[in-house]
């Protein structure tokens, strides 16, 4: 198979974690006969300095053009600090979202045997925990019309939804909980916000047509203290965009660290595969940072293209390299961590040789 696969690798370790991943669909090219072809492509910081924008023209064109598409991360220090800076990197990862009309972040939150003792949680707690974020993307407060008064004295940000946004990520969730075990947790603050009234109203509607799917709805302050207690409970979430973006990376401390979280957004048109961390910018450059997420986000997007085979291969040497202890240092044991590189050369030699 032909595979067009658009790269972006962003700001931070972007580059450096993206470049793992690449080196590991590589050896699955080779390993299963197929032809690779990357087209690299600006976005976020990166961007905004060569050429001004951080989701320029050419970026979309050559992600709309792919079979799919590897993110890295975007964000840099100096518009984190500046918070009166106009254009930012995260207004690229936003319109890169918006225009390939990905409204849904798929997270998958699995624990590894080898990597218990790494969560900070009690082992009974977290052992055996697998469940999804299905987070919304293109809408809520993200999106909303934000401003400041002229005194800027007032700063306002607004979340709207509509049912038809609702619906169709609603839709998405029942049909992954029909898929795995049949549990749905919607999660809101339909106590407090009109539109998380909207989204219980809409998935109260939506039961009678996913009859076998078992549906519960939580707030979603009860929900991020209910992750941490007793993470097994859950099998699919479904929520809003900033509500998601929260809680999945406070899900990362399941299974021990955010460098292991991978997702896939989908929606529209092409698909983008990315790990859910950010830029890590006080890591980069320093070959320190945990490629595993990003390597994981490959695994789906071989699965995206219905590579299942290749997909396994990947997330077998991913699991054999856990139990061998070849890690970053964010999971290491007994000091003994290994770089991003060497962890991205022993995954593609043991695609290589197995
Ligand atoms: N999807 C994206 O591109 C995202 C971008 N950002 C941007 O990233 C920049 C940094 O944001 P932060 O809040 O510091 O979040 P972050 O996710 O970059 O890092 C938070 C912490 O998580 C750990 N971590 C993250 N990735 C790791 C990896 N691969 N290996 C090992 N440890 C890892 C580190 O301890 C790090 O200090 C900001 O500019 C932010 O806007 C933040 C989240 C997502
Ligand atoms: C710019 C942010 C929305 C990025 C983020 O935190 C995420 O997508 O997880
Ligand atoms: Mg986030």
């Amino acid at each position: 198979m032909k595979l067009n696969i658009a790269v972006l690798p962003g700001d931070g370790i972007g580059p450096e974690i993206v470049a793992q991943a690449q080196k590991v669909i590589d050896a699955i090219a080779v390993k299963f006969d197929h032809e690779v072809n990357y087209t690299n492509a600006l976005v976020g910081a990166t961007a905004i300095d060569k050429v001004g924008n951080p989701y320029p023209d050419e970026t979309h064109e050559i992600c709309m053009n792919s079979d799919a598409v590897l993110f890295g991360a975007i964000g840099d220090p100096k518009y984190d600090n500046d918070p009166k800076a106009k254009v930012r990197p995260e207004q690229g990862l936003l319109a890169m979202r918006k225009k390939l009309g990905l409204y849904a972040n798929i997270r998958p939150v699995t624990t590894f045997p080898s990597l218990l003792d790494k969560s900070p949680l009690r082992l009974d707690i977290v052992e055996g925990a697998d469940f999804v974020v299905v987070r919304e993307l293109t809408g809520g407060i993200y999106f909303g019309e934000k401003g400041r008064s002229e005194d800027l004295k007032k700063a306002f940000d607004t979340c709207t939804y509509t049912t038809e946004e609702i619906e169709r990520i609603l839709k998405l969730a029942f049909s992954y909980a029909g898929k795995r075990d049949k549990r749905l947790t919607v999660v809101d603050k339909a106590n407090v916000l009109a539109t998380s009234r909207l989204w219980r109203e809409t998935a109260q509607a939506m039961e009678a047509d996913y009859k076998d799917i078992e549906v519960d709805y939580m707030f979603v302050d009860n929900a991020a203290m209910q992750l941490i207690q007793w993470p097994k409970k859950f099998d699919v979430m479904v929520t809003e965009n900033m509500f998601g973006d929260i809680i999945s990376d406070e899900a990362s401390v399941i299974t021990g660290s955010l460098g292991l979280l991978p997702s896939a957004s989908v929606g529209i048109h092409t698909s983008v595969f990315e790990p859910i961390h950010g830029s890590y910018p006080q890591a980069a450059g320093k070959d320190i940072a945990n490629p595993i997420a990003t390597v994981l986000s490959a695994a789906m997007l071989l699965e995206s293209l219905d590579l299942l085979d290749e997909a396994k291969a990947v997330r077998d040497a991913v699991n054999e390299s856990l139990d061998a202890g070849v890690v970053t240092e964010d999971i290491a044991r007994d000091g003994k961590a290994s770089k991003t590189s060497e962890v991205g050369d022993w995954l593609t030699n043991f695609i290589k040789n197995n």
